[in-house]
């Protein structure tokens, strides 16, 4: 059985061909000389990918199965176990290992304020993880959100974004996140450091997908709370919270854990105060 789910091809604008094709032979050229550092988690094993409680509740697919290991932390605001600690381990240890082989190979593309590291093999295999996701988790969005899912969701980006501590000489140079050229420059600018505590963190923002899953990678760290402050479309995301405290919610990521929310929940992330936190993300959308 193959966990990765075709996805419907939608018509496509010149555009978009040469941002592909472009994507294409980037990914060809890091498939040349990347060599894998945890060769097996690319094989997608359902077993060592997913935590047993999360296979047992799509296999098969209903909604009584998925119900049973979600936890509404807020309205809104699912959480669930997804990933294995093991897999968790290797898949941040291949990040941090294609960054630095990224890095020393000169894959770094420099903006005026962060260094973005365009690891698309990484993202690719990212995306593989996303879709296999994707399939399982399809059908729990559709229960879940059926006012942003009802007609299925059709496209997704997914991501690994890091946190650590600033690290004092060269702030620019810590930031570090995974994007595909399309995605470069999102949600990257939406990073800052904050001079005060010269910690990274992620600023106040909605999401450009109808739903996103985020899933906490490790590792070890403290402080890096989501905060979510209510569902406003992008032209009211500065508008004030209305409903406390049921707009109110700051989820402690655990590893391994997903959290599920609209992209629309307005959110961000809270300084690390220690240790370096990994997450994967997933943004699921509906291509209009
Ligand atoms: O740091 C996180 O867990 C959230 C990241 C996020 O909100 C985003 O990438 O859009
Ligand atoms: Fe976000």
């Amino acid at each position: 059985m193959s966990l990765v789910q075709q996805q419907p091809q939608a018509s496509l604008d010149t555009d978009d061909q040469i941002r592909i094709q472009m994507h294409r032979e980037y990914k060809q050229r890091i498939l040349s000389s990347y060599q894998r550092l945890h060769g097996e988690i690319y094989s997608l094993d359902p077993a060592s990918v997913f935590v047993p409680s999360f296979l047992k509740a799509v296999t098969p697919k209903s909604e009584e199965n998925f119900k049973s290991i979600m936890v509404q932390a807020a309205p809104g605001i699912y959480t669930f176990e997804m990933l294995q600690p093991k897999f968790c381990e290797m898949l941040l240890e291949e990040v941090l290992h294609m960054e630095k082989w990224a890095h020393d190979s000169n894959f770094v593309y420099k903006e005026t304020q962060f260094i973005i590291l365009l690891v698309i093999v990484h993202f690719g295999y990212c995306c593989e993880i996303c879709m296999c996701a994707q399939g399982f988790c399809l059908y729990l969005l559709s229960v879940l959100f059926p006012e942003v899912c009802g007609s299925g969701l059709d496209s997704h980006h997914g991501y690994v974004v890091e946190y650590g501590e600033y690290i004092e000489t060269d702030a620019e140079l810590y930031f570090r996140g995974v994007r595909c050229a399309n995605h470069m420059k999102s949600p990257g600018e939406e990073f800052r450091t904050d001079q005060r505590s010269t910690h990274i963190i992620l600023h106040f923002h909605v999401d450009d997908s109808e739903v996103t899953l985020n899933v906490c990678l490790g590792k070890q760290f403290s402080g890096g709370e989501l905060y979510f402050r209510g569902v406003r479309c992008a032209n009211h995301m500065k508008s004030p919270e209305k409903n406390l405290p049921l707009e109110h919610y700051d989820y402690p990521h655990v590893p391994g854990q997903a959290v599920l929310h609209r992209g629309s929940h307005r959110h961000g992330a809270k300084a690390i105060t220690n240790g370096i936190r990994a997450n994967l993300i997933m943004w699921c959308r509906t291509v209009e």
